[in-house]
């Protein structure tokens, strides 16, 4: 990464939901922006706000490496970028009650209702925002799709947790973001729902308190391991597969390249397998892989050291 000061690797932090105010050394508002694209718009906001703390989450690594090089050139101090699904990032790194408000401009809409999963705006969102949002917090969502501003206003409304206002069509706007202007140029209507929270709930994280490392040790049947490449578990929301198995030289440890979800929320990474002593070997997550440690990370960690016993 070119200007690694704004980028944020939570998983490299112990403990969650992260604790923002030691990350920005103040106790500024947070503002955070799902999917921020190359970055414009985060930095003519954190110049325009320079006292509130602006955090953005994106898919792209490329994205990321242009929204860096926008904000160095601004100066901006107040700017945290992060590599991760905004769903799971807002639930996972920020504590109940702890956002001002929440920016979501130009989101790919997903059309067809078999991608209907990977819309952020499902019910589940805003249960999420409901959470996290403080009183009278805010949520303000920019589209060019008109069927996408009302499902999102029916899913706000139907949590019972917001303030729906009507949706505004060609709303007057101080900034234009790339998407924005692209639509405007190509003679598209634009859409503004702004949404604001007047009641509580209170979500499961899958991630919360200390990020412990997951490990098991044990008796195996070594003749088992190769038996498990391609295997599929699942248990509840939880799915992993052993995509494959690498045996190192001259040693006798075993390298698991494992992709596992927790619902829609998905990682690859690899687990180690090595002999301890005579008797008992070990699985652990192996030192060059950092996933989050989910549910379905540690169960895969127990679970492949049970079926090898
Ligand atoms: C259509 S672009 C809009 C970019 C920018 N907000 C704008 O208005 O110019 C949508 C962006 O959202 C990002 N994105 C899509 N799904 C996401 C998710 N679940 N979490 C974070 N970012 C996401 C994409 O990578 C893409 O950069």
């Amino acid at each position: 990464m070119i200007y690694p000061e704004y980028e944020l690797k939570p998983q490299f932090y112990e403990e969650f939901p992260l604790q923002w105010k030691k990350i920005f050394g103040n106790n500024n508002p947070l503002h955070v922006e799902l999917g921020f694209g190359n970055g414009e718009f985060a930095a003519y906001y954190t110049q325009k706000h320079k006292n509130i703390n602006y955090i953005g989450f994106e898919l792209s690594i490329t994205s990321i490496v242009k929204a860096q090089r926008k904000l160095k050139r601004n100066n901006a101090t107040n700017a945290k970028l992060i590599l991760c699904d905004a769903r799971f990032g807002l639930r996972e790194f920020f504590d109940t009650n702890s956002i001002e408000k929440v920016i979501m401009n130009f989101p790919v809409p997903w059309y067809k209702n078999s991608q209907a999963h990977r819309r952020i705006i499902i019910q589940d969102f805003f249960e999420t925002l409901a959470d996290v949002l403080i009183e009278n917090g805010e949520f303000e969502l920019l589209t060019d799709q008109e069927w996408y501003a009302k499902e999102a206003f029916e899913n706000a409304k139907n949590s019972g947790c917001f303030e729906v206002f009507d949706i505004e069509k060609n709303p007057k706007r101080e900034f234009l973001t790339r998407y924005e202007k692209k639509w405007i140029k190509f003679n598209r209507d634009i859409f503004k729902l702004v949404v604001k929270k007047i009641k509580d709930v209170k979500v499961n994280r899958l991630i919360g308190g200390v990020n412990e490392m997951p490990h098991a040790s044990g008796k195996i049947n070594e003749e088992k391991i190769k038996l498990l490449k391609g295997r599929v578990f699942k248990e509840n929301n939880k799915v992993f597969v052993i995509k494959n198995i690498y045996k190192e030289l001259d040693s006798n440890s075993h390298i698991f390249k494992v992709i596992s979800s927790d619902g829609d929320f998905s990682q690859h990474y690899f687990l180690v397998l090595y002999q301890k002593d005579n008797e008992n070997w070990v699985i652990k997550l192996d030192s060059e892989s950092n996933p989050y440690r989910t549910p379905a990370v540690k169960w895969s960690v127990k679970k492949i050291m049970g079926v090898l016993q």
